[in-house]
């Protein structure tokens, strides 16, 4: 079962991952960018290079999914394992489908499709994603705004993205309020996986 944890800059998904592995000590615990792999470091050089062509940006998000689907995510999927991501396809999705709006570097009558698009062929759904939903200035507030990504105002085109994700894909998707304490979101997060892990 593939289960991916979404949401803001600052939204506390790898506070919340790193918790659960307490938990489910036996789950495969993997994350996007990948922090193993050559394709995850040319993403974060990415992330630190603000005039970054956002096409070329996506395609490097996009190349490091596709590495860590064939090397990490099948093969623990094909054992039976619980999979857990700290962020999957959803980011891209939301982020880069805001980015390229924002941009004139294609002429896209919708981005966000577009990007869904590019995953179409090759991509896993997950069986559950669970979005730690918060205010976009909280966000970026925990997030500390060091990188070109963690801005309210950006955040807040992100969150509309991730809006109509859940809009189109309602039963994958549980929405936890993330604006509370670290302890509330935990708990709430790890009663939805009791309800919906095997
Ligand atoms: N519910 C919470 N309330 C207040 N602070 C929080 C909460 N959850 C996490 N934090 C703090 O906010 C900061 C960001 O948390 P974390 O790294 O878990 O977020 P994230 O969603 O993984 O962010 P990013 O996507 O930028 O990596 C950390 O300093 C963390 O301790
Ligand atoms: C997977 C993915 C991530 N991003 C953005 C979101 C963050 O600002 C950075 C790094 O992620 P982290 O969780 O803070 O380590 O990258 C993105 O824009 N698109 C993606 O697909």
């Amino acid at each position: 079962m593939l289960v991916t944890l979404e949401g803001l800059d600052g939204s506390g998904k790898t506070t919340v991952w790193g918790a659960l592995q307490e938990s489910y000590p036996d789950a495969t615990f993997t994350r996007e960018p990948t922090d193993d792999s050559w394709y995850g470091e040319a993403v974060y050089r990415s992330i630190e290079d603000a005039d970054a062509d956002p096409l070329a940006e996506l395609f490097l998000y996009t190349a490091d999914h596709a590495d860590h689907l064939s090397r990490v995510i099948e093969p623990a999927i094909g054992r039976g394992d619980l999979v857990i991501s700290d962020r999957y396809s959803d980011s891209r999705f939301a982020y880069q489908g805001a980015t390229l709006a924002a941009s004139d570097r294609l002429a896209l009558e919708d981005p966000l499709e577009y990007v869904v698009d590019v995953h179409e062929p090759f991509s896993i759904e997950p069986d559950l994603t669970i979005y730690l939903d918060v205010e976009p200035e909280t966000g970026a507030e925990r997030a500390g705004a060091t990188n070109k990504f963690e801005h309210a105002d950006y955040l807040a085109a992100v969150r509309d993205n991730y809006e109509r994700l859940l809009e189109r894909d309602p039963d994958r998707f549980a929405r936890i309020d993330a604006n509370r304490e670290p302890a509330a979101v935990l708990e709430a997060v790890k009663d939805v996986l009791a309800e919906n892990v095997p």
